[in-house]
């Protein structure tokens, strides 16, 4: 998969990706990323990409050309998805990652400072949003979506079952887990946990899991 980042603050994303999961997964050759910094696409001597919003208002809005002209740059047809980062956008969960994670391209457009001009949209595939809340730029946004999605490309995690099991992956929030001692400060591992008896563990964590959906996010059984 290679996965492109249309932003003005490239920077930002080498600490995380050049670490753990994101990293690895890079090394095995299972993803690329890339790079892409619109202000050397505007077009303009003096590589301005935002201006006064018409009408008048607060803030500036990112110019259509920079964006256009990066995309124009990409090269790689139309197997792609591209996706704005947006406030807006379709809430992100754990189907989309799954979706997402089949793909051959996929191409982040970080908005910037107030907004973005309108004809943007024009480009993209989904508008997306990590949650209700506004952050500075779509970078840490765009970031969080990387991780969800390439730990989930077959071969990236040493041990595929894990994510199976994850919260979400199965409708449900994930069961409690314990390791080693087996009493810490007064608090014990379950009995069930030692028993070696894995009908039983099985049941318990099925158990909890449903328990602690419930409790937590009883909207997740809904239906
Ligand atoms: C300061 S925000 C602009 C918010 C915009 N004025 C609005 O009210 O919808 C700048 C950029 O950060 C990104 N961004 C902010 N919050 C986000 C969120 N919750 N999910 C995804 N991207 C977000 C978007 O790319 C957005 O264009």
């Amino acid at each position: 998969m290679n996965i492109y980042y249309l932003t003005l603050f490239p920077d930002m994303y080498e600490g995380v990706l050049g670490a753990s999961i994101l990293k690895r997964a890079k090394d095995k050759g299972i993803v690329d990323y890339h790079m892409i910094n619109f202000r050397d696409f505007s077009g303009d001597k003096h590589n301005k990409v935002d201006d006064y919003p018409y009408g008048g208002g607060a803030g500036m809005v990112l110019k259509p050309e920079p964006v256009f002209n990066a995309m124009d740059s990409l090269n790689i047809g139309d197997n792609k998805r591209v996706i704005l980062m947006c406030p807006q956008g379709k809430p992100f969960d754990q189907k989309l990652a799954e979706e997402l994670a089949e793909e051959d391209n996929i191409v982040f457009i970080n908005g910037h400072y107030e907004g973005y001009d309108e004809r943007i949209r024009t480009l993209v595939t989904d508008e997306v949003s990590i949650g209700d809340y506004v952050l500075t730029g779509g970078e840490l946004a765009s970031m969080t979506m990387t991780d969800a999605i390439v730990r989930l490309i077959p071969d990236v995690l040493s041990n595929q079952a894990s994510h199976q099991e994850d919260s979400f992956s199965t409708g449900m929030l994930e069961h409690p887990h314990y390791t080693r001692p087996r009493e810490y400060r007064g608090m014990k591992v379950p009995e069930v946990l030692l028993s070696g008896n894995h009908k039983h563990i099985e049941e318990w964590r099925h158990e909890q899991s449903l328990k602690r959906t419930r409790e937590r996010r009883p909207d997740l059984l809904d239906g």
